[in-house]
């Protein structure tokens, strides 16, 4: 029998969640048997709406479902589904469309759009500037923007307006318009918001053809098994539908070192797992890395929910960087013992007296990590004439040789006690790799790159032979919250011509999203190529309530409000699992988690070990909260007593350089632990607020 095969829009899934599982139910079972009626479309119902291509599926007495006949062929879609009354209503006024650049299908609701044509006409200033006086007819056409938008956008004078209507516009030509708005260049709205496609020309009518193109918005599920986990986890729609740009760079081939680069929650992850997925389905050995254990832990999960075939997954190896430099001492014999940081210091403070070093511990673990480390040197005339950007303090040739001696007493004692760091046991495994002719891996593919140490990315290259789809690099500097600080070029990567922006954000709001890139103004943060960095288009398509910001007079206070707070989030329907508590100290946020739980409320606290049960809510540090994200966030403590901390701080004094990179970090860390919030955010602080916030 012929099947009538029935795409899955996008927005329809947002509808799915809310619905009540027994409507849910019914709704999976209409799909199923749509799919398997023959002639299934004559059976839809014709209804009283301005484009006769929309039409009705009747799920029970009281909901209805909104799908997309086409006039010719059996692709139909699913657009919608709600009660009766409502469900109608979204039709009535929607018009289908074939945007002219992308060839993409685009939904609008015409009426509501002429009439604010209208209101505009009669209502504007003639004073007023209209927002896009400075494109052409010419370049908006070539950016897919049709006749009816075309006079709508000749009218817009602010971008508020543009932004209330954004769920009436198609939605193409919305991106386009609010890229154009945000600054962005033609050129730069072609190739990051279009999607540097081809120009050419497609059929208007063709609208079967418009669905096929259309696989960031409409999901084409191939049987009832893929329908029913298409439905049964809804909030990984990630899986299924990605922006041209992410599908562009996670599913080429390149001549070598490739990045993915763009602000908080643009999908740069998402785009690392597709891609690993694509390089071990064609047969590959890959490596999925990452800096820290949690976030290798929720890659390992996401990656299990993209890819069912064990025989793919078995060919990718999910490990933080740290975990694959002791396998490869362990598949050499060589067994090392790890020095914690604490243990660290002590040695270099041992240093210290027994050379009554005029340089302290600090400095001299800081030069060694830095500057030794990073640049491999390994003797001292290389250290005599090393380069020491970032380092602030100068140092004449008579400190250098008395550092030198130093840092070489303290390598020396290392090697006596068979100890490593983290950092030595990465050297020690990129010199085995470089040594070896055969590289454990085919592909490497790195997320959160912007925290790696100098060595770390020296072993990562070295266990990958250098060629095509080596190296895949998602990262953004904005969220640096560790001190490697690292140029990509200086080891070798280079990535020039292999580099995608990524600028929408399917994370935040952009009420949170805003707010939190204000905090970042006028920093000036460089990317991994050592380019400036620029949060400029990044953007986001949802909107709900703006942030809340609050002051306590004790932290008691800020403690009960915080309990208060969370108790509504609760009342509200949120889940205990989906809200996340953030402070700058690790004492603070246990602190958070002892007032929650007095308080009754289910609570744990996240450690190294301990990755959260479901059902209860998250506290943790800031530290922890990258990578992870929640519907709603609470961060707290952000008062100039612990943000910046005071003891993660080089006194200026003591080192400039130093000193303004550490403040920098410490409020890129405010920035990651507010970007994690999906809808509702509040920052609170006891006594002053920290300066980052002014
Ligand atoms: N194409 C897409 N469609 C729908 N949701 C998406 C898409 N791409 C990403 N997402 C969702 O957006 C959120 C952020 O994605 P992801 O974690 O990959 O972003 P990121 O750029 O790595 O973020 P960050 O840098 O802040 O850690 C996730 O919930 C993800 O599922």
């Amino acid at each position: 029998m012929e099947v009538t095969r029935l795409g899955i829009h996008r927005d329809f899934l947002q509808d799915f969640v809310r619905l009540e599982r027994s409507v849910q139910q019914k709704v999976v079972d209409t799909i199923l048997r749509f799919e398997h009626t023959a002639n299934a479309g004559a059976r839809l119902e014709k209804i009283n709406a301005r484009d006769s291509r929309l039409k009705s599926i009747r799920i029970d007495l009281k909901y209805r479902g909104i799908v997309l006949a086409p006039d010719s062929g059996d692709q139909h879609t699913l657009l919608r589904v709600d009660t009766h009354d409502e469900a109608y209503a979204w039709a009535h006024n929607r018009r289908l469309s074939v945007n002219a650049a992308t060839g993409h299908i685009e939904i609008r609701d015409e009426e509501t759009i002429d009439t604010a044509i209208a209101n505009l006409t009669r209502g504007r200033p003639s004073t007023a500037r209209p927002l896009f006086g400075h494109v052409s007819d010419s370049d908006l056409a070539r950016l897919g923007i049709d006749d009816q938008i075309l006079r709508f956008a000749r009218m817009v004078t602010d971008v508020e307006l543009l932004e209330t209507l954004a769920g009436t516009l198609p939605r193409g030509q919305y991106d386009v318009l609010l890229g154009l708005a945000s600054g962005m260049t033609v050129e730069e709205v072609w190739n990051e918001v279009v999607g540097s496609v081809k120009p050419e020309l497609f059929d208007p009518e063709d609208i079967s053809a418009a669905v096929s193109r259309t696989p960031d918005r409409i999901a084409l599920v191939e049987g009832p098994e893929e329908l029913i986990e298409l439905f049964s986890k809804p909030f990984a729609r990630w899986r299924v539908y990605l922006h041209p740009l992410q599908r562009e760079a996670a599913l080429r081939s390149y001549s070598g070192p490739a990045q993915v680069l763009g602000g908080p929650g643009t999908g740069k992850t998402v785009v690392a797992l597709h891609r690993a997925r694509h390089l071990a389905s064609r047969g590959g050995r890959v490596l999925l890395t990452t800096f820290t254990s949690t976030l290798a832990r929720s890659l390992e999960e996401s990656l299990r929910l993209l890819e069912n075939d064990d025989e793919v997954l078995s060919r990718i190896h999910v490990l933080t960087v740290d975990q694959v430099a002791r396998r490869v001492l362990e598949r050499h014999d060589i067994r090392v013992g790890l020095l914690g940081r604490d243990e660290e210091r002590e040695m270099w403070r041992r240093v210290v007296r027994r050379r009554a070093s005029a340089f302290g511990e600090t400095f001299l673990a800081e030069e060694w990590r830095q500057i030794v480390l990073a640049q491999n040197v390994t003797h001292a005339d290389a250290y005599l004439s090393a380069r020491r950007t970032g380092r602030g303090r100068r140092l004449g040739g008579v400190q250098r040789a008395q550092i030198w001696r130093a840092i070489s007493e303290f390598e020396e004692q290392l090697r006596a006690d068979n100890l490593h760091t983290y950092e030595t046991i990465c050297a020690a495994a990129a010199k085995l790799l470089d040594a070896s002719e055969s590289k454990p891996y085919d592909h490497v593919v790195v997320d959160e790159a912007q925290d790696l140490h100098p060595v770390r990315w020296r072993m990562l290259r070295a266990a990958v032979a250098e060629g095509p789809d080596d190296l895949f690099i998602a990262g953004d500097t904005h969220q640096r919250i560790y001190d490697s600080r690292v140029s990509l070029g200086s080891l070798g990567i280079h990535v020039a011509g292999r580099s995608t922006r990524l600028t929408v954000n399917y994370r935040t709001t952009a009420e949170i999203l805003t707010w939190s890139c204000a905090m970042l103004s006028g920093e000036r943060i460089e990317d991994l190529t050592g380019d400036p960095a620029s949060l400029t288009g990044c953007r986001s398509e949802v909107h709900g309530p703006e942030p809340v910001s609050y002051g306590a007079a004790t932290r008691n206070a800020e403690l009960n409000r915080l309990v208060e707070t969370v108790r509504e989030w609760l009342d509200a329907g949120v889940l205990p699992e989906e809200i996340g508590v953030a402070a700058r100290s690790a004492p603070l946020a246990q602190d958070a988690a002892a007032a929650l739980e007095r308080a009754g409320l289910p609570v744990e606290h996240l450690s190294r070990d301990r990755t959260g049960g479901e059902g209860r809510v998250r506290t943790m540090t800031m530290h922890r909260m990258k990578g992870l994200e929640f519907r709603c966030v609470a961060v707290i403590g952000a008062g100039s007593n612990l943000l910046p901390l005071p003891g993660a701080v080089t006194p200026l004094t003591e080192d400039a350089v130093t000193h303004r990179a550490d403040l920098q970090r410490e409020r890129c860390l405010l920035f990651v632990a507010c970007t994690r919030a999906r809808e509702r955010l509040t920052v609170s602080w006891h006594g002053e607020p920290s300066p980052f916030l002014a």
